[in-house]
């Protein structure tokens, strides 16, 4: 798996060129792009990037990758990022590794955002993936109240779980926010749920990325797939 994560990540790095500014993903596979492009980097390779979290930061650095921000630079030329989750139509779930927020900000920077995953992360319908809500930790039942209205007016419904870390305490995102991995099984309308989400008070955002992604790298046994959003 590993392998392959790689390899879609190696197939992504063939979209980069010099003098590009990028979103840096966060998870396993983005961090085999970052490793990748350091080598390139390495080599000569001027880019610069704008990490997604503070994990992502740190591979960068320890890469020699130059990295900025959002407030010095105005817009990024690409994102190449993990999902947990990609449908047909290119809408994924994101937030697996609690980087929602601030993967959504850099992805929707960007002109163009290539997601990467292996073939296992390729679904019909998302919703199988817990999705990761971003919360504040104030008020947090009333939120789940208004996240379980918005569920049951999106026709989908299920158990809401505040992430743990693995220490056993609460999950606490770079943001100082809090997730809920909300159990939906399938979800028919994404985008109808995305909206509903959106304008929750406690919500701060939510993993459903509908119409960012522009392009998916797929790594599988059989080889790459590359998918472009219509
Ligand atoms: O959204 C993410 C982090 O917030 C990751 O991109 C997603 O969870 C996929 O991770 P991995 O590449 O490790 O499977």
């Amino acid at each position: 798996m590993d392998d392959l994560k790689r390899q879609a990540a190696a197939r992504a790095l063939e979209a980069v060129r010099d003098g590009m500014r990028l979103g840096l993903g966060t998870g396993s596979t983005a961090k085999h792009f970052v490793e990748l492009l350091g080598e390139r980097v390495r080599a000569g390779l001027d880019v610069i990037g704008v990490p997604t979290s503070e994990v992502t930061r740190a591979d960068a650095e320890r890469c020699g990758i130059r990295l900025t921000t959002l407030d010095a630079i105005d817009r990024l030329d690409l994102t190449v990022d993990g999902a947990d989750e990609i449908d047909p139509a290119l809408n994924v779930i994101k937030g697996g590794g609690g980087a929602l927020l601030r993967e959504k900000i850099v992805a929707t920077a960007s002109d163009r955002m290539i997601v990467i995953a292996d073939e296992s992360k390729w679904v019909d319908v998302l919703g199988r993936f817990p999705l990761p809500v971003e919360v504040v930790p104030f008020g947090l039942a009333a939120t789940q109240r208004a996240m379980a209205k918005a569920f049951a007016e999106s026709g989908v419904s299920g158990q809401m779980v505040v992430r743990k870390g693995k220490d056993g305490h609460v999950f606490v995102t770079d943001g100082g926010h809090w997730i809920v991995d909300a159990h939906l099984g399938r979800i028919a309308d994404a985008a109808r749920l995305a909206g509903l989400l959106s304008v929750i008070p406690g919500v701060v955002e939510h993993g459903l990325f509908i119409g960012v992604a522009s392009t998916a790298v797929l790594a599988g046994a059989q080889g790459i797939r590359v998918v472009e959003r219509r």
